[in-house]
């Protein structure tokens, strides 16, 4: 499997956001080191995630970046995605990893030390773990874990840990002095003015 990216970008398809062109932005910028998640809201109709992740598996193409599908993984094998992300409302990460095969990437949602052994010994090859900060992205999260939570994790498992919630340029030293490997974001560079230069500043924060 080859080494995964370090900056994990989240698409943002809510209402009066453009994600094509925010990964238009993004992409040239940080090229290998991104992996786009294709995530839509959960009204999206199966077409328009397939026409999202169509799309965007021919950009990562371009620039050498991997491509996963969020949630509907027969979407991202549709695609040809290099694999998914799969949370605690999707499928057990055990049939995830039927679902994609043994090569694909998979990355699974973990919150303490006990559910990250779990989503790992059950085939996922890199966690999601937060939310480390407030965010006012996705509604109904339990409270930040911080970077002490991420420690936590990490010291538990030996798979990528990506921090994600509410994470900026400016919190990402503390998570990875904390040990994340990466981070995943969605309004740090969908919300920013310029998405080139928030995309520059985290690579730069992550020491890409
Ligand atoms: C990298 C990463 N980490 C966590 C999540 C959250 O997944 P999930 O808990 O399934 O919530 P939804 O994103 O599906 O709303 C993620 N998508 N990516
Ligand atoms: C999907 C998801 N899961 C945990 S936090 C989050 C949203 C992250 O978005 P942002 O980077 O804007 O806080
Ligand atoms: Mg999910």
């Amino acid at each position: 499997m080859p080494s995964l990216g370090r900056l994990h970008l989240i698409t943002d398809t809510r209402p009066g956001r453009n994600p094509l062109a925010v990964l238009r932005a993004a992409l040239p910028v940080a090229r290998a080191e991104l992996v786009v998640q294709v995530r839509v809201t959960d009204d999206a109709t199966d077409r328009e995630a397939y026409d999202l992740a169509r799309r965007t598996v021919a950009l990562c193409a371009r620039y050498g970046a991997t491509c996963l599908v969020n949630d509907r993984l027969h979407v991202a094998l549709a695609v040809g995605a290099a694999g998914g992300h799969v949370g605690a409302d999707d499928l057990p990460v055990g049939a995830a990893r039927r679902v994609l095969g043994s090569t694909a990437v998979l990355g699974a949602t973990a919150r303490e030390p006990d559910g990250a052994v779990e989503a790992v010994a059950a085939g996922a090859s890199y966690l999601g773990v937060g939310p480390c900060h407030a965010t006012s992205t996705k509604s109904g999260l339990p409270a930040p874990i911080g970077p002490a939570g991420v420690r936590a994790v990490v010291e538990a498992v030996d798979v990528p840990v990506i921090a994600i919630g509410g994470v900026t340029a400016a919190t990402v030293p503390a998570l990875r002095a904390a040990g994340a490997y990466g981070v995943a974001v969605i309004g740090a560079v969908s919300g920013a003015a310029d998405p080139a230069r928030a995309t520059a500043e985290l690579l730069g924060a992550l020491g890409c």
